[in-house]
């Protein structure tokens, strides 16, 4: 079977309010997240140490959230999402707390981690949410405009977090945006509910034997994989620039200012914010573009990076903020992949589902800047040939993504002739594969 969708055709206002208060949480998730991109050089002083020492915090983070993401997806499933939000929100609060009063980087550290596990449960749990309470073809609307209002976390940690940090200082903002945070358990408590129906989510014992059983039947799904490669392909490029090495890219490689710098990965929120409803919209319409649609953006991102590696001299600003918009599409297209989970796991798996997808672009983000890393390293700082690395994971994910639309499509076109319900229905085309025999659109529940 190939999913369940709530049984209303479009979701209550009740839900989508259910939707809103989860998704705050998100855009708390996300301040935090990138709360240390304009405190770093305070973190650098307090914790006496230097840029490489503070790299660590970004690796850290972004490690430990990818390695949560299939756990999450377990948990999330097992135990309903509004638990799992109340979680979230007291790892990040406690996390918070402790950055504020950390006067040790080794503190720093487990200060960073705790918020990361907060972070990591977050995003899986409001589009888990958002399955129990939206039909599917709304889903890709709100799984959009869900990573679109992230970015409002993200706005909120550049000039308003700098201000506060330059005004009342580290310890009192801190400690306020943790203890903050906190506090919203109660407004999750009161306004979550995990389904049109049921408050919470009951919760069976399962063996660890189940839970793996669980994650493989998932893993298995041609829906689900191909999942996981469009979330690697798609977001990785934006994220590298805007967690890591877009600043350096244009400050040591381009000789911008850093001020100029800065502004220009506003360039990436705006694109994200903008192209979230756009994408969202569009394939919740016309769910049967959604794959031609990713392969349009990795051939467009692909020509962007050509482009900027390959430009002689400094690259202009009017060169730059085009194809930085353009590579911001990134975080709304990847959305699709969630959409793939939905609609190929039933509704019981589409947590752990989604888990999986979700570690795809955080993965291919991690090895792409530790590559970028090594290779400055190697080339005394040549990012012209550490960029490249880009382009060699591009060219990994697009290859793997191809190979699993082909046999995903395959198993929708054996569906379809088994006369099974399918969550799009395909027309075969002449590059198109046949599947193995016994190749299921998805593996039951
Ligand atoms: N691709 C992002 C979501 C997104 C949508 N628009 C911009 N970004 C994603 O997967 N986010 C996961 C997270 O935890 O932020």
């Amino acid at each position: 079977m190939p999913s369940r969708s709530p049984a209303a055709a479009r979701a209550s206002a009740r839900s989508w309010l259910i939707w809103l208060t989860a998704a705050f949480v998100y855009i708390l998730a996300v301040f935090h997240r990138t709360s240390l991109g304009v405190a770093g050089l305070e973190a650098a002083d307090r914790f006496g140490v230097g840029a490489a020492a503070l790299g660590t915090f970004t690796v850290l983070q972004v490690g430990v959230y990818a390695a949560m993401q299939i756990p999450t997806g377990v948990l999330v499933d097992r135990f309903g999402p509004r638990a799992m939000l109340t979680a979230a929100l007291l790892f990040l609060g406690s996390g918070q707390v402790l950055l504020a009063v950390a006067h040790t980087y080794a503190l720093g550290l487990l200060a960073r981690g705790v918020l990361g596990v907060g972070d990591a449960l977050t995003f899986v749990s409001v589009l888990r949410l958002a399955a129990n309470h939206f039909p599917a073809r709304q889903y890709m609307l709100v799984t959009a405009f869900t990573g679109a209002l992230g970015f409002v976390g993200n706005l909120a940690a550049t000039l308003p977090l700098t201000l506060l940090l330059a005004g009342p200082g580290w310890l009192p903002t801190f400690l306020v945006a943790g203890l903050g945070t906190a506090l919203f358990v109660a407004v999750v408590q009161w306004r979550v509910h995990d389904t049109p129906v049921a408050r919470t989510t009951e919760s069976e014992a399962v063996s660890m034997r189940e839970v793996g059983a669980q994650v493989l039947t998932a893993l298995r799904v041609p829906g689900t994989r191909l999942g996981f490669w469009t979330h690697f392909s798609t977001m990785f490029s934006q994220n590298v620039l805007v967690l890591l090495w877009g600043v350096p890219f244009l400050v040591q490689g381009q000789g911008y200012a850093a001020t100029t710098a800065s502004s220009l990965l506003v360039v990436f929120v705006a694109g994200s914010m903008i192209g979230g409803p756009l994408v969202g919209g569009f394939i919740g319409r016309r769910p049967e573009a959604r794959m031609p649609i990713v392969l349009g953006f990795l051939a467009t991102t692909a020509a962007t990076w050509a482009v900027l590696l390959s430009w002689p001299g400094r690259i202009p600003l009017a060169v730059l903020v085009p194809a930085f918009a353009l590579l911001s599409f990134g975080g709304p297209v990847s959305t699709i992949g969630f959409a793939l989970a939905r609609d190929y796991n039933p509704l019981p798996r589409v947590g752990t589902a989604t888990g999986v997808v979700n570690v795809g672009g955080f993965v291919a983000t991690t090895i792409t800047a530790l590559l970028i890393g090594v290779l400055l390293e190697a080339t005394g700082g040549n990012f012209r040939i550490a960029l490249l690395s880009v382009v060699a994971v591009l060219a990994l994910g697009t290859w793997r993504m191809v190979v699993w639309y082909l046999r995903a499509r395959a198993a929708v076109f054996a569906a379809q002739e088994r006369g099974e319900p399918v969550p799009v229905r395909l027309r075969r085309r002449p590059w198109d594969v046949r599947a193995p025999g016994r190749e299921r659109v998805a593996a039951p529940a």
